[in-house]
C-alpha cells in the first residue's frame, strides 16, 4: 500500500502542510526542532490514533488552537483507494475512515500496517520484554489468520480468570480449561512465526553482511519442562495468592541469540541498532510475501548510533525493499548520493512549513 496525500492542521509546531508523497522513498530533511519528527507523527496517528512518543511530549495541537486536524488518502495493493481523517480537540478525538465514523482504535489497526524505526529502536533488544512481546504481536496481528480474534479471547479469558482467582477453586477451573486451550494454540502459532521471522532476518543479515547470523526463539510464558496446563496447575496456589495469572503467552518473550548467547550481553550500541532495523524489516518482508501488502515505514534519525558505512547499506536495503517509507534525516549530505534520484523525493521542514525539494 502507499500513501498518496496528506493534510495536517495545526499539529504542534506544523499549521498547515499538504504532501503528496512519493511511492517508494520519502527523505524528510530539516534542523533540530523543523518538525520532522511531527510529520513522521501525523502517519502514526492516522494509522494507529496514538502518537510513538515516548517521553512526555505535551500536547499534539498546536500551541493556541483548540483543534487538530490530519487526513490521508492511500491505496492498496488491490488498487482500492480509501480515506481516514482524524480530528482531535480537548474533548475528543473522531476518526472517519470512508466517511464512517469508527468506534475503536482497533477498527483502524488494519487499514494502514505501519512500522517504525525510532532513533533508539536498538532498545527493543536491551530493555524489557513488552517491547519484544509488541513485536512479535504485530508480525502475527498482520500474518496468522485470525490471531486477532484468539488474542483478544484469551486476553478475555486472562480477565475473566484473574477475576475468579477471588473465588472458589471450581470457578478457578471453568476458565482454566480455556485458558490452557487458547494459551497453547497462541504459543503454537507464535512458534511458527517466529520460525519463519528467523529464516527471513537471517537472508538479510547475509544480504548486508553487517553482523554474523542471529537466532530468534520463543521464551514460553512458563517453565520449558513443563506444558502450559502442568504449569497452570503448580501455579495455581500463588496465582491464588497474588490474584493474577503469573504464566501463559502474555509472559513470553524473544530469545535472540548469537552462538548461544544473548546479543544484549555481546552486541555495541550500534550493533544492536543493526539487528533490530533488520528485525523489523524482515518482519516487513515477511508480510509482503504472505499478503501482498507492504506496510509504510517510518524511518526517525537512521544516522544516530550508525557509522556512515552502516547507515548506507541499512538505507539501501530500505530502497530495495517494496515500501513506501518516510525517513527523517539532520545530514542531507549523508544520503545524497546513496539513493536512486527516480526512487525517492526530497522534503524541507523549517519552523513547520514543509516545502517539496526535489
Ligand atoms: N503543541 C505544540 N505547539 C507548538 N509547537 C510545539 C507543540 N508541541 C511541540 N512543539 C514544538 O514543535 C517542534 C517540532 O519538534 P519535532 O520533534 O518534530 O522536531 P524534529 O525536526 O524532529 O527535531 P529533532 O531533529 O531535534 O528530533 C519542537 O520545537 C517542539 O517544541
Amino acid at each position: 500500500m502507499h500513501i498518496e496525500t496528506i493534510k495536517i492542521e495545526n499539529l504542534r509546531n506544523i499549521a498547515n502542510a499538504e504532501l503528496s508523497p512519493h511511492k517508494k522513498i520519502n527523505i524528510i530533511v530539516g534542523c533540530n526542532g523543523a518538525g520532522k519528527t511531527t510529520l513522521l507523527e501525523s502517519i502514526y496517528l492516522l494509522a494507529r490514533a496514538r502518537t510513538f512518543r515516548q517521553q512526555k511530549t505535551g500536547r499534539l495541537i498546536r500551541e493556541g488552537e483548540e483543534q487538530l486536524s490530519l487526513f490521508t488518502s492511500f491505496q492498496t495493493a488491490t488498487n482500492n483507494r480509501h480515506h481516514i481523517g482524524l480530528r482531535k480537540t480537548v474533548s475528543g478525538t473522531v476518526i472517519r475512515k470512508d466517511g464512517k465514523n469508527l468506534k475503536k482504535r482497533s477498527d483502524l489497526a488494519k487499514s494502514i500496517p505501519l512500522s517504525i524505526i525510532t532513533p533508539n529502536i536498538q532498545r527493543i533488544i536491551e530493555d524489557d520484554p513488552n517491547n519484544r512481546r509488541r513485536l512479535l504481536n504485530w508480525g502475527m496481528f498482520h500474518v496468522e489468520h485470525e490471531y486477532a480474534y484468539l488474542a483478544n479471547r484469551y486476553k478475555k479469558t486472562l480477565i475473566q480468570r484473574n477475576n475468579a482467582l477471588r473465588g472458589s477453586r471450581e470457578q478457578i477451573k471453568v476458565w482454566d480449561r480455556q485458558l490452557i486451550q487458547l494459551g497453547n494454540e497462541i504459543d503454537r502459532r507464535m512458534s511458527r512465526y517466529t520460525k519463519i521471522w528467523n529464516d527471513t532476518l537471517n537472508a538479510l543479515i547475509d544480504v548486508t553482511g553487517l553482523i554474523k547470523p542471529i537466532s530468534l526463539e520463543v521464551k514460553q510464558g512458563w517453565k520449558e519442562e513443563l506444558s502450559f496446563a502442568e504449569a497452570i496447575d503448580r501455579n495455581s496456589k500463588i496465582d491464588k495468592e497474588r490474584g493474577f495469572t503469573s504464566c501463559g503467552p502474555h509472559r513470553s518473550d524473544l530469545k535472540i541469540l548469537q552462538d548461544g548467547k544473548p546479543i544484549k550481553n555481546i552486541f555495541s550500541r550500534g550493533e544492536a541498532k543493526i539487528a533490530a532495523v533488520i528485525m523489523l524489516l524482515s518482519q516487513t518482508k515477511i508480510l509482503e510475501d504472505r499478503t501482498g501488502e507492504s506496510p509504510v515505514l517510518l524511518v526517525d534519525d537512521l544516522h544516530s548510533e550508525l557509522d556512515n558505512e552502516r547507515y548506507a547499506h541499512l538505507l539501501k536495503l530500505i530502497e530495495e525493499m517494496k515500501v513506501q517509507s518516510f525517513a527523517t534525516t539532520l545530514d542531507s549530505d549523508r544520503s545524497k548520493n546513496l539513493l536512486s534520484a527516480d526512487a525517492c523525493q526530497w522534503f524541507h521542514v523549517e519552523h513547520g512549513d514543509i516545502s517539496f525539494l526535489y
